[in-house]
Order: structure tokens, then C-alpha cells, then sequence
């Protein structure tokens, strides 16, 4: 739009700003509020290469690491896929992963995401 100049990320870092606790609320457990620990997960630091979670993503998010929101969703469905890798199907972990997964697919489509953009705060 005109109002803000072709540099100004302000909007899109907003709309972040409104997509991140959206998402962290449905983790009502917050298994996936912090990074998962071997202690707790045998072996998981071996099995998943690329480990992620929402205070990762909150803060690459507060040090401007993300430049467009693709890489914010690719850091989120990196998140739950990690889930359904290390977990087996049968457990709460992977179940959630699954369910966070479609939640987000529906946030981030465009027809959710361009009304967001008039209601931000
Ligand atoms: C049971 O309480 C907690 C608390 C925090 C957790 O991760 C931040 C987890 C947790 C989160 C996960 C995930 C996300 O794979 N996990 C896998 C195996 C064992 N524990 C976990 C569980």
C-alpha cells in the first residue's frame, strides 16, 4: 500500500507479531514453547537435524531474521514436522504436531491472512 515507503517491514513484522501467540495458544501443553531436550527424549539430538520451537521462532523473530513470512512458516512446519518425525503416531507429540500443522496451513493461506492485515493492533 501507499502509506508505508517500499523499505518499511513494519506491517509484515506486525502481522508475525499476530500470527505467533495465535499459534502458541493451541499448544495448550507447550510442548512446543521451548526446544526439546535429549533428557527427556532419547536420542532426539541425533535423529533431528534441524531443531525448532516457538521461543526460537520468537526470537529470530525480535532479531529481524525473518525477511518474508515464508521463512516464518517454514520455520513453524519445520517445528511440527520434527514432531512427526521423532514421535510415532500413537503419541500426544506427534498428534499435536499434526493439528498444529493444519492450523497454521489455514492461518497462513492469503484469504486469512489479508483481513488480518486491517485488524492488527
Ligand atoms: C511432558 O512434558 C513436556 C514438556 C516440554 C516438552 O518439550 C518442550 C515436552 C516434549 C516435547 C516433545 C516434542 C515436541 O517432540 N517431546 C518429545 C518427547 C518427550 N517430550 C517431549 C514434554
Amino acid at each position: 500500500n501507499h502509506d508505508t515507503p517500499p523499505g518499511d517491514r513494519r506491517p509484515f513484522l506486525r502481522l508475525l507479531d499476530y500470527i505467533l501467540p495465535l499459534l502458541e495458544k493451541r499448544d495448550v501443553n507447550h510442548f512446543f514453547a521451548f526446544p526439546v531436550s535429549d533428557k527427556f527424549a532419547p536420542g532426539y539430538s541425533q535423529i533431528i537435524k534441524k531443531p525448532m520451537d516457538f521461543s526460537t521462532m520468537k526470537a529470530k523473530l525480535k532479531r529481524g531474521e525473518y525477511g518474508d513470512i515464508h521463512a516464518f512458516q517454514d520455520d513453524f512446519e519445520l517445528m511440527c514436522t520434527n514432531a512427526m518425525t521423532y514421535n510415532t503416531q500413537d503419541t500426544i507429540y506427534y498428534k499435536m504436531a499434526k493439528k498444529l500443522l493444519t492450523i497454521g496451513k489455514c492461518l497462513f493461506t492469503p484469504d486469512k491472512l489479508i483481513p488480518m492485515r486491517d485488524q492488527l493492533p
